[in-house]
This record gives structure tokens, sequence and C-alpha cells, in this order.
């Protein structure tokens, strides 16, 4: 009898606490009815890779103290430990996914490349950019647009920017709420990271990529190795295989992203504001014996281009002394020689040990 009563104080427990968390999660997301993407699906997700992390995003706002400790602490290790991870139950909706996709995956179409064209590099402020195999070693087609602070959508087709957009809106809400549980797994308060980047007037850029076949056994690389600047990277896919990360064992690591997750990579400025302490990592797209299109949608979202960016204070000391220098956000896009919509890295010349 006992344990019947135990038990069922246990199932209210759960309740409460479900409520509890549907409510927290309505004041970060008002617009968003509260039965989307909350509750964990994991299992679903979780087979085919254990060495890459998944974190569940509406648990780090949870009202319950245990539950978002516990989904802080995983974050923290995400962060500390690898430097990338699965986000599930992040509040974009899996419609809003699946057409961005289908979008890009109609846009890249073989037949209609001429039409891109027109998107082809014209100068150094270009908002939106087309290209093929644009360097040595690249076996893409890409379209780069800048998201923010203003947003750039394609022209034609002219619902694609539409499409775009809204998927655009949903992730930076998201992207927003991941800086705020970052800044408090650093045992900061919440808006530090947004602070520090002012992310309100935060560059961002989306770079649309179109991998196609390719036959070759061995070898052929889809993009060379490289980090990204910025505070976080993220990307969704229509089909897995290729992308690889090199974690922090020296170790590449194939990412098999679960059904409608996003994987976050950490960029190069988190690494500078932090000293050190949560790391960008190198990655590249492998296409050896690739049989159909992958098509991936990358986001890098960026400090304010006006914002000075070193290691904050709180992260160095005599133990840990400064490691990179101070610049401008978009001193160090520029850095690397490149234009700023092509968002290269330039974390090799900004070390200082
Ligand atoms: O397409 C991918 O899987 C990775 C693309 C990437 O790393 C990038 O665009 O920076
Ligand atoms: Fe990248």
């Amino acid at each position: 009898m006992n344990e019947l009563i135990t038990s069922h104080a246990k199932l209210l427990a759960i309740f409460t606490i479900v409520m509890a968390e549907k409510a927290s999660f309505a004041q970060l997301h008002p617009s968003l009815p509260t039965n989307v993407n909350v509750g964990l699906h994991v299992d679903a997700y979780s087979a085919s890779d254990n060495e890459i992390p998944t974190i569940d995003y509406s648990l780090l706002f949870s009202d319950n103290p245990d539950h978002q400790f516990l989904a802080l602490e995983n974050l923290r290790h995400a962060c500390h430990e690898y430097g990338f991870f699965y986000l599930v139950n992040h509040t974009i909706p899996d419609e809003v996914l699946d057409s961005v996709l289908k979008g890009f995956s109609d846009f890249f179409d073989p037949t209609t490349v001429d039409e891109r064209k027109v998107y082809r590099k014209n100068g150094p402020s270009d908002k939106i950019r087309w290209d093929q195999n644009s360097s040595a070693g690249e076996n893409r087609e890409y379209l780069k647009i800048i998201a923010h602070p203003q947003f750039h959508g394609p022209p034609n087709p002219s619902n694609l920017s539409k499409i775009l957009e809204e998927y655009y809106k949903s992730l930076r809400m998201t992207v927003i709420g991941l800086a705020r549980a970052v800044s408090k797994t650093l045992g900061l308060e919440e808006n530090y990271i947004e602070k520090e980047f002012n992310l309100k007037s935060g560059f961002d850029v989306m770079a649309m990529n179109l991998y196609p076949p390719n036959f070759r056994s061995k070898g052929a690389i889809g993009l060379p190795e490289h980090t990204d600047p910025g505070f976080v990277v993220t990307l969704v896919q229509d089909v897995n295989g290729g992308l690889q990360i090199l974690s922090h064992q020296g170790k590449w690591i194939s990412v098999y992203i679960p059904h409608h997750a996003i994987l976050i990579q950490l960029g190069d400025h988190l690494e500078i504001l932090t000293n050190g302490k949560y790391k960008s990592h190198i990655h590249r797209v492998i296409v050896n014996n690739n049989k159909v299109n992958r098509i991936s949608v990358v986001s890098l979202h960026g400090p304010a281009l006006d914002k000075f960016i070193c290691p904050g204070n709180e992260f160095v000391d005599e133990e840990h002394p400064q490691k990179y220098r101070g610049m401008t956000y978009k001193e160090s896009l520029e850095a690397s020689g490149s234009n700023q919509i092509d968002v290269q890295s330039s974390i090799e010349q900004i070390k200082l040990i």
C-alpha cells in the first residue's frame, strides 16, 4: 500500500514538474504552443552516435530546480569537454525545418544553375553570395546570406526567402536562449554573453550548402578543415553523412544528427571570450561515395561587428594568462583577408600563446 502511495506521489510530482516546465517555457517562447517539442525524445535520437552529447533545450529553462541544474550541468560538460552537441526540444517546429531543407533542395536544382549565377561574387559588400567549388578542395555549391542585423533573403524564388526568414527568426530566439544558458554554465549572470557580444546587433550569416553525389572512394573533400568565428554555429541537414569534427582528443568524429535535432558547434569568439575554456573545434566535410545530394543549412551567430572581443577578466589570472589578442569582430573577420560574408576564422592570428 505504501508503495502505491509513493508511486502516486511520484506521478503527481512528475505531472507538476511537467506543467511548471511548460509555464516557464511559454515565458521564453510566447508565440509557441506549449505542446510543441516539449518533453524528452532522447530515445529516438541517441542510438546513431553516442560520442556527441545531446542537450535538451527545454530542460535548460525548467522551473524545477533539479531538472534545470542537471540540464545546465550537461550543457557545461558538453561545452567544456566537447565543444559541440545535438540540441533537441529546441522549440523550432519540425515543419519549419522540413520546409527550409525542401526549399533549398528545389533551389539547387541542377537544371536552373544559370539562374543562380546572378548571386555570384560582386564585391566585399555582398549581402547575398552564390558560388560553386569556389576554393581549392571544395566540392559544394552554396548560397550565403547576411541574416542579421538585417535579413537579406534571395529575391528568387519569392517564397524561399519567407521560409528562410521564418526559420531564422525561431532559430535566433533559440540561440539567445542558449547564450543565457551557456552564461549560467560559466557561473555568470544570464545576460553575460548577450552583453559581451552585443547579440542584439549580432552579425549573422547563413550558408546553405549542397554537396552533390561523389563517386570517388577516397579523399574527396566537400569542405576543408576549419573552425568558424562567432558565438555558435547551428547546423541542420537533410541527410546524414560527411560532416566530421576533430575532438579534444584529436579523433575525427562522424556527425549523425538525430532527425529534427540541430547540431551546435561553439565558435572562435566564445573561445576567445572564455580565454580558451570553451573551445571551437576543427571540422570538415568528406564526400567519399556520396550517393545522394546532401544539403546543410549552417548559421553563424556572431557578435556585433563593432564589438571589441577579448578574453573576459573573469577568465584571466596568474594561472590562466591571456591567450588571445582583443579586436573588434569586424577586424577579426577581416584578419583572414576575406570578405565579411565569408565569415572565415582568424583565430590562429589572434592567439598570443
Ligand atoms: O555542411 C556541413 O556539414 C558543414 C558546413 C560548414 O562547416 C560551414 O559552412 O562552415
Ligand atoms: Fe563550418
